[in-house]
């Protein structure tokens, strides 16, 4: 694995939090994107060499609904960046972890991505990412 790519937070309010990290960070949101099959709504900082993915439910089922519903607002995930992403899935498998898919999918700001369960490590749900640019 590469460079920490992002990492993301739920939040309730979309646009509420894009005002509040605007006024955190002193930068603008640079991206919004809306991931249907993820269900979730995005909103993207750039902080030095990594990002800040602010993730809205788009439906009540959606994992980020659930996850608010469970945790509150707060961290929700820990992005890497991979060169391969398939090759990655096959070596973590390997290693015991749990993909939670079989293939990548089509994830925001032009990235192929799969998923590990957290509980594979330590309660933290580990995104991989590959540039698809
Ligand atoms: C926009 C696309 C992409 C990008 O380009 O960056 C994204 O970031 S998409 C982000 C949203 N999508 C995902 O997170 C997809 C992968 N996640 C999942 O498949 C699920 O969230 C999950 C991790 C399998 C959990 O789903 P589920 O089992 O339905 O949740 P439960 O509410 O039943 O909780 C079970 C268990 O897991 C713990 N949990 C849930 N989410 C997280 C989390 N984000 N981090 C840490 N732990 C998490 C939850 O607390 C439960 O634990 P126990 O209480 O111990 O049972
Ligand atoms: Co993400």
């Amino acid at each position: 694995m590469k460079d920490l790519d992002h990492i993301g937070i739920a939040v309730a309010d979309l646009e509420q939090a894009i005002d509040t990290y605007e006024r955190l960070l002193d930068t603008e949101c640079y991206k919004r994107e809306t991931v249907e099959q993820q269900q979730v709504e995005t909103a993207f900082f750039q902080t030095g060499g990594s990002k800040v993915e602010l993730l809205g439910a788009t439906h009540s089922e959606s994992v980020i609904a659930r996850y608010i519903a469970r945790k509150g607002e707060g961290m929700h995930h820990v992005a890497f960046e991979v060169d391969d992403i398939h090759a990655e899935l096959k070596r973590l498998k390997a290693e015991g972890f749990t993909p939670l898919s079989e293939e990548p999918s089509r994830g925001a700001d032009n990235k192929l991505v799969a998923f590990v369960h957290p509980r594979d490590s330590h309660g933290v749900l580990v995104e991989l990412c590959q540039s698809i640019d």
